[in-house]
């Protein structure tokens, strides 16, 4: 029964985790991930079946060997051999635990074991006696216990605390269990057997209905003190509970249930992303605690409360969990609050309300193209909006570009000079060095183009390309820039950008011209 609401974090990364179909991993991987759930003071670390092959046996070894912070613990079935076998693995542990286990409902003891149930508690009690001749430290699991007999379970569980079992496990094998009924069965197993003072309740939910976490907190609300689970909810089929979740759970609720647990939270999202990598099974971005998006906020109502009050949409901070910071993501839902002070965070200021709204507006066009907007793509939006927004004598209308194979490019651009449209025409050797000489064929600048560049600002075929046209003129240099998702678009804003540039000039130097 518990003694206290400390909450014993027993995790299973390692053996039922690794029972995730392609999760196979080696000594190294697992002595890895051992030493990071020690440093984040997981109670119990179950470091395989012993039994299960000698590269399961060589892990739990290496890991007893060398990893003191927490228990080390095999699992091994309700027989001699593997008994002795997690022993042997465990021999030179500072603290090993032997995890035995039987199935006590009716399938599986009719057509797995083949066993009546006087068999299962005689291979029960036969084999607790066993390792606790070997080890102090002994749990003994009932495995399918959320589909066997209460009667059966009180009685196999009370003789196997004779026995000298210390921690007893009830685990939801199939996650078949919903959480009142859960802990309606922890309370009646806990007030039913006479000594059952003498070990700790544990559960092991599985997550075959999404309840794993849900079940294992009915668990320790009836009384259960130890909870098993992995990191990212690794395990067979849908997984197990995961640590994350069950750790933050007790952790954020600790005003409803008054629990704790060893956890140092800080080490939860290194930890994740260690199993991820080692494993190759990505984090869904939605992922609670660890996702890429647990701590993200888009929409503009939400960005809002959080510039103003930051639990307004955060029930823990990210760095509690070890991310560095929360993120605000630019994209088509944010809103006005949101995309300034990031700008301001940028180093980008607005010289009056009317110039961020236009950039804001413009902001909004481009969300609606692309699915993620990055500080480059906002650095770019402003320099050209502010660009823009000074005096201009070019601006582009239109400008239309038709470039299939094997046929010359023509372009058709519409431009506005000093507010008057002009419209020209002009093939060229590809789509922007028409768009280009159509732009040429209205203006006569006579400048020469010394430089074109083109980078896409972001990452993705959706990226922005940012040009940057160089331009020459009575040996006066201008840089001009424009961006857009179109990149023949980017360059006639660019060499748009440029000749305005070269007229800006013109007209510091000679006003009247
Ligand atoms: C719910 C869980 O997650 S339990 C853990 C599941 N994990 C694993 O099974 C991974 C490791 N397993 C293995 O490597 C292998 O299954 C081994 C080495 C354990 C056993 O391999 P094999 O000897 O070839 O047996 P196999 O796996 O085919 O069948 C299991 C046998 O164990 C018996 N068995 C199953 N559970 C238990 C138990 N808790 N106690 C005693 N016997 C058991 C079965 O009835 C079956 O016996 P049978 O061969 O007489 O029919
Ligand atoms: C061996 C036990 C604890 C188990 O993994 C299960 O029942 O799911």
């Amino acid at each position: 029964m518990s003694s206290n609401n400390q909450v014993i974090i027993f995790d299973t990364t390692l053996r039922d985790g690794e029972q995730s179909p392609g999760a196979s991993m080696t000594k190294d991987e697992k002595l890895r991930i051992a030493r990071q759930l020690e440093k984040m003071r997981v109670d119990v670390i179950e470091a395989g079946f012993a039994i299960a092959s000698p590269g399961d046996f060589a892990s739990i070894k290496a890991i007893a060997d060398t990893v003191t912070g927490s228990t080390i613990c095999s699992l091994s079935r309700a027989l001699d051999a593997d008994i002795d076998r997690a022993a042997e693995a465990l021999k030179n542990a500072a603290s090993g635990r032997i995890h035995t286990f039987i199935a006590t409902s009716p399938i599986h003891m009719k057509y797995k074991l083949q066993m009546t149930p006087d068999q299962v508690v005689e291979h029960a009690v036969r084999a607790v006696k066993r390792a606790h001749n070997l080890i102090s430290d002994v749990e003994f699991s009932l495995e399918d216990a959320s589909r066997s007999d209460l009667d059966f379970m009180c009685r196999i569980i009370e003789k196997v605390i004779d026995a000298g079992a210390r921690t007893i496990n009830i685990p939801d094998t199939v996650g078949y269990a919903i959480p009142e009924e859960f802990g309606h069965t922890i309370e009646q197993l806990l007030q039913r057997i006479p000594n059952a003072d003498k070990a700790i309740f544990s559960v092991h939910c599985h997550n075959d209905l999404g309840l794993a976490v849900a079940n294992s907190l009915a668990a320790v609300t009836a009384g259960a003190r130890q909870v098993e689970c992995t990191i990212n909810g690794l395990g067979e089929r849908a997984g197990n509970a995961s640590l994350e979740e069950f750790v933050m759970a007790i952790r954020t609720r600790k005003d409803l249930l008054g629990l704790e647990t060893n956890i140092d939270t800080t080490q939860i999202v290194p930890a994740s992303r260690l199993v991820s990598s080692i494993t190759g099974f990505p984090v869904q971005p939605n992922k609670a605690i660890v996702g890429a998006n647990a701590f993200a906020h888009e929409s503009g109502i939400h960005q809002d409360g959080m510039l103003k009050h930051r639990e307004t949409y955060e029930i823990m901070t990210a760095q509690d969990v070890g991310w560095q910071t929360n993120r605000m993501v630019m994209g088509k839902h944010s809103g006005r609050n949101a995309f300034r002070a990031r700008l301001n965070e940028l180093g980008a200021t607005f010289s009056s309300d009317a110039e961020l709204n236009h950039a804001f507006t413009r902001f909004k066009e481009l969300a609606d193209k692309k699915h993620e907007i990055f500080d480059e793509d906002l650095l770019a939006l402003v320099s050209d909006v502010q660009a823009a927004d000074a005096y201009e004598k070019y601006k582009l209308s239109s400008l239309n570009v038709t470039s299939q194979t094997g046929e010359t490019p023509v372009a058709q651009v519409s431009l506005m000079v000093d507010g008057v449209e002009h419209k020209a025409e002009s093939a060229g050797g590809g789509p922007v060095d028409a768009a280009l000489k159509a732009i040429e064929a209205i203006v006569h600048s006579e400048s020469s183009l010394e430089l074109y560049s083109v980078n896409a600002i972001t990452s993705g075929t959706d990226s922005q390309g940012e040009v940057t046209v160089r331009l020459e003129k009575s040996g006066r240099i201008v840089n001009g820039m424009g961006a857009d998702i179109d990149i023949i678009i980017a360059s006639a804003k660019a060499y748009v950008h440029a000749l305005n540039l070269l007229d800006a000039n013109v007209q510091k130097a000679h006003p009247q011209v």
